[in-house]
């Protein structure tokens, strides 16, 4: 577990970052979301101490990072930031062995391990021998997380990891880091300025503004349950398409009543499908159906925004 206890960082005549807490749990992703110059960079980097705090506390699993010396912190916290930060010079077997080298990997293990990774990422075999500047900008974020993972880490900080792409590239590799399982077991802290990212990715949002926090909860509190004015703002202009994604069929199934018909298992959706990706599948697929504690309930377009607009009535919404 990563705790951040009462985390403060001074430059003269400015606060970057303001008395900070928050905790991160074992394979958990929280995201560090705020506008520009808020503080979460400076955040990011005093855990893996590339900045050092005026005052306040970081633990990994109970020892204060700074009885350790920071270089060998470094060793055992992968980062991943915009640009990737990969060495232009080096190979990308190179770039990716990095760390394997400095903890004294045999050449075999190293280049097991990089084979997985390249199969995990889907990297070319060929890639391995070319430098970044020759590969497509998605490829070398990739890299920059193969790198990131390569010691397999039990703490992974992403600054930006998909800033310099595209929208569409990075929808796609965003969809990828989520389905990847190696990621799922680490615990992550990733800054973003992307909202869409962070309700995709983050298990936890701690949304920050001029250094401080507003707000820590998962995406539905923050949605639902926003604590100030501020919180209620940022979420504003994109309110709709992130109800959509937040909302699922388990929250709307009191709503939805249940039929006679006894579809066939292929069609169940998940009760935890959002409501986004279940109009989608009631537009694209076959006749949708989820499961109820009373039956089964078939979904269509006009019985799933009915059930919405009555879950937004809700007092406790
Ligand atoms: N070395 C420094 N000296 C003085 N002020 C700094 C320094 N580094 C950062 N700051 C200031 O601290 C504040 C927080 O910076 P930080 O980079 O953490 O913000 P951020 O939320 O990551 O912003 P962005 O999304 O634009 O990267 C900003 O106002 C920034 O100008």
């Amino acid at each position: 577990m990563l705790a951040v206890r009462n985390l403060t960082k001074w430059y003269p005549h400015h606060t970057a970052v303001d008395d900070v807490s928050f905790l991160v749990q074992e394979g958990e992703t929280l995201v560090l979301l705020g506008t520009s110059g808020c503080g979460k960079t400076t955040t990011l980097k005093m855990i893996n101490r590339l900045i050092e705090p005026t005052s306040g506390l970081i633990e990994l699993n109970g020892t204060d990072i700074r009885r350790q010396p920071a270089h060998e912190l470094r060793r055992s916290i992968g980062y991943v930031i915009q640009e990737t930060g990969l060495f232009p010079h080096y190979t990308i077997a190179q770039n990716i062995a990095v760390v394997p080298q400095l903890l004294g990997w045999e050449a075999v293990r190293i280049r097991r391990r990089t084979d997985e990774l390249l199969a995990m990422l889907h990297l070319p075999e060929t890639s391995l021998r070319q430098y970044p500047d020759q590969l497509s900008g998605g490829q070398r974020q990739r890299v920059g997380l193969a790198r990131a993972l390569a010691a397999d880490p039990p703490v992974v900080l992403m600054d930006e990891p998909l800033g310099a792409l595209d929208p569409v590239t990075r929808a796609g590799i965003r969809r990828e880091f989520r389905q990847l399982d190696a990621l799922r077991r680490k615990t992550i802290v990733m800054v973003t300025h992307d909202v869409q990212e962070a309700f995709e990715l983050g298990d936890r949002i701690c949304l920050m503004d001029q250094g401080r926090i507003q707000q820590i909860g998962t995406p539905k509190e923050l949605l639902l349950r926003p604590a100030n004015n501020f919180v209620r703002r940022f979420f504003d202009d994109q309110r709709l398409t992130l109800q959509l994604q937040t909302v699922t069929l388990q929250d709307l199934l009191p709503l939805l009543a249940t039929d006679d018909t006894k579809p066939p298992p292929t069609h169940l959706l998940p009760i935890e499908t959002t409501l986004a990706d279940a109009l989608r599948a009631t537009t694209e697929g076959p006749p949708a159906f989820v499961q109820s504690a009373n039956g089964v309930v078939s979904l269509s377009g006009r019985k799933l925004l009915n059930a919405f607009g009555q879950w937004l009535q809700q007092p406790s919404f």
